[in-house]
């Protein structure tokens, strides 16, 4: 797992570097900025793209003004350099990187409060105004110079992050930021860049590696890790020779209802293809014929039953589709404590009641939307709100709260948050949330622990998703998602 860190600790570790490996700060920023410039021509292999670096004069400034000279030295003609003046501060990198600069024959404009900005003719804008010092909101003539950027529409480029970006805390509303085509940062992404309001500045972004000492960063204490394919090749155990289905364990999904009866089948094909040795659905009986044709390894279990047959499994999913049969849930929580995963219409019912939710089997498994999420909690205004507020409910129920988006965050019961990495824009549809709780279920049944099994689940769900994108698929529908999980798996390990 990689530790997100937050600015202050990105600081001390610059710090920490330069003290130990007596690195000077200068040559620090000299290796951020070759780590940028590689990055760059990766992005733009042309060397006759023009190129207009925005600086500040700050040390991200300083960055930009380093990125300039190096892009000219690897053959990159038509740079030109701009510095916003705004205030008097100078950092000593910074001033040294432009005494550096007079020594080229790039062009620098610098601009004062009120100038008149020039027209961005250039291919490419690098965006090395503010970085993660920023304090305060852009305005005045930072908030004009971002303007300016974003509306001349080029490539941009951002160094580390996009100027006005905070990079951790709450996005407020409406917050001005230059909008960045990619960003290329430094070590570590931000943790902002996990959070949807960050869609405003980016559209992607990349880690390069600049020297920061590995095992300080992840001695820094931190309460937020991006789940990384290492973690999953640790947690994933491979099948074993002379092994049965029981060796992998009895799943139970309770969903579906006359009018939602794929999102039933949906999890139950996620929990078969997950590999539970056995999945069994307690769903209406209606349901049975499109069960059968669907999933015919599946088996049925009803409503009466349920409390003869609950001691033959080893995990239980519960929501997707269920409707009205949530009424059901307050019985079902009587019966002994099994691995629970919690998705969908049985969150919306356990909204507002909070001895229901205390008495959920410890550390079961919530699976809520933001929507879900508001209903179960109570509305939030932005996500790190949300975010902090379900670190606190973790905490609180000894639960596991999935809070599912493009970067799902799973939180844990001891209020840390893991990140999910996977995933992609071809997977926004219907139906993906019932695979990922059959996927929760299979695992658990697999006799994962509940930690281990929603950090599996969300990758490899997000990584099927990868692989089909990959092989060609602009839309990636549940019902395909589905049948893409055991090469997923695969990947990890067979
Ligand atoms: N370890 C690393 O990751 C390295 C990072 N590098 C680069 O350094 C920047 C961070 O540089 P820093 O000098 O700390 O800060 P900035 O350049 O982002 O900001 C400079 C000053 O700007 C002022 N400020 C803050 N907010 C605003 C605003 N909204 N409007 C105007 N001015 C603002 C602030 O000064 P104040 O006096 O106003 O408080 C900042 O001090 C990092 O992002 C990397 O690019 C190194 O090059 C390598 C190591
Ligand atoms: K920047």
């Amino acid at each position: 797992m990689n530790s997100i860190l937050t600015s202050a600790q990105m600081r001390l570790a610059d710090q920490h570097t330069i003290e130990v490996t007596s690195i000077a700060s200068i040559d620090l920023m000299e290796q951020a900025s070759s780590a940028f410039v590689t990055a760059v021509m990766q992005l733009y292999p042309d060397k006759n793209t023009s190129i207009v670096v925005c600086c500040g004069t700050g040390n991200n400034g300083g960055d930009g003004l380093a990125i300039a000279r190096l892009l000219q030295v690897r053959g990159y003609d038509a740079i030109t350099v701009w510095i916003a003046r705004f205030n008097s501060y100078e950092s000593d990198d910074f001033a040294f990187n432009l005494s550096r600069l007079y020594h080229t024959p790039i062009a620098v404009t610098e601009f004062f409060p009120a100038d008149q900005l020039p027209d961005i003719h250039q291919h490419v804008v690098i965006d090395a105004l503010l970085g993660s010092g920023l304090n305060k909101p852009l305005e005045g003539d930072w908030l004009r110079m971002a303007q300016h950027i974003n509306q001349a529409n080029r490539q941009t480029v951002a160094v580390d992050i996009p100027s006005g970006l905070r990079a951790d805390g709450a996005i407020p509303e409406g917050e001005y930021t230059v909008r960045a085509h990619e960003v290329v940062t430094f070590q570590r992404p931000k943790l902002s860049f996990f959070f949807p309001e960050s869609a405003n500045s980016m559209d992607a972004f990349q880690v390069v590696d600049i020297g920061l000492d590995e095992d300080f960063i992840e001695s820094l204490p931190s309460d937020f890790g991006l789940v990384e394919a290492a973690d999953i090749q640790r947690i994933y155990r491979k099948r074993k020779p002379f092994s049965h289905k029981g060796t992998y364990g009895h799943a139970l999904i309770i969903a579906g209802s006359t009018d939602t009866m794929g999102a039933a089948l949906l999890s139950c094909g996620a929990s078969l293809y997950s590999g539970a040795g056995l999945t069994s659905a307690c769903i209406p009986k209606e349901g049975l014929v499109a069960l059968n044709a669907s999933h015919p390894e599946v088996m049925y279990c009803s409503w009466a039953d349920l409390p003869y047959t609950w001691g033959s499994f080893d995990a239980v999913g519960i929501g997707p589709g269920l409707g009205k049969a949530c009424d059901n849930l307050p019985t079902i929580l009587t019966y002994s404590s099994k691995p629970l995963v919690v998705d969908a219409d049985a969150l919306s019912f356990l909204g507002g009641k909070t001895a229901l939710l205390k008495q959920l089997p410890l550390h079961s498994i919530l699976t809520p939307h933001m929507k879900e999420y508001d209903r179960l909690f109570g509305p939030h205004g932005n996500w790190w709100d949300r975010v902090q507020s379900a670190r606190e409910q973790a905490v609180a129920l000894q639960a596991i709260i999935v809070l599912k988006n493009r970067y799902t965050f799973i939180v844990l019961p001891d209020g840390t948050v893991r990140i999910n990495p996977t995933g992609n824009p071809a997977m926004a549809s219907g139906g993906m949330g019932d695979v990922l709780t059959g996927m929760l279920v299979s695992f658990l049944a697999q006799g994962y622990d509940p930690q281990e099994a929603a950090v599996l689940a969300c990758y490899l769900h997000g990584a099927a998703g990868n692989q089909l994108v990959a092989a060609g698929m602009a839309v990636v529908p549940a019902s395909r998602l589905i049948a893409e999980l055991p090469r997923a798996i695969a990947s990890v390990g067979i």
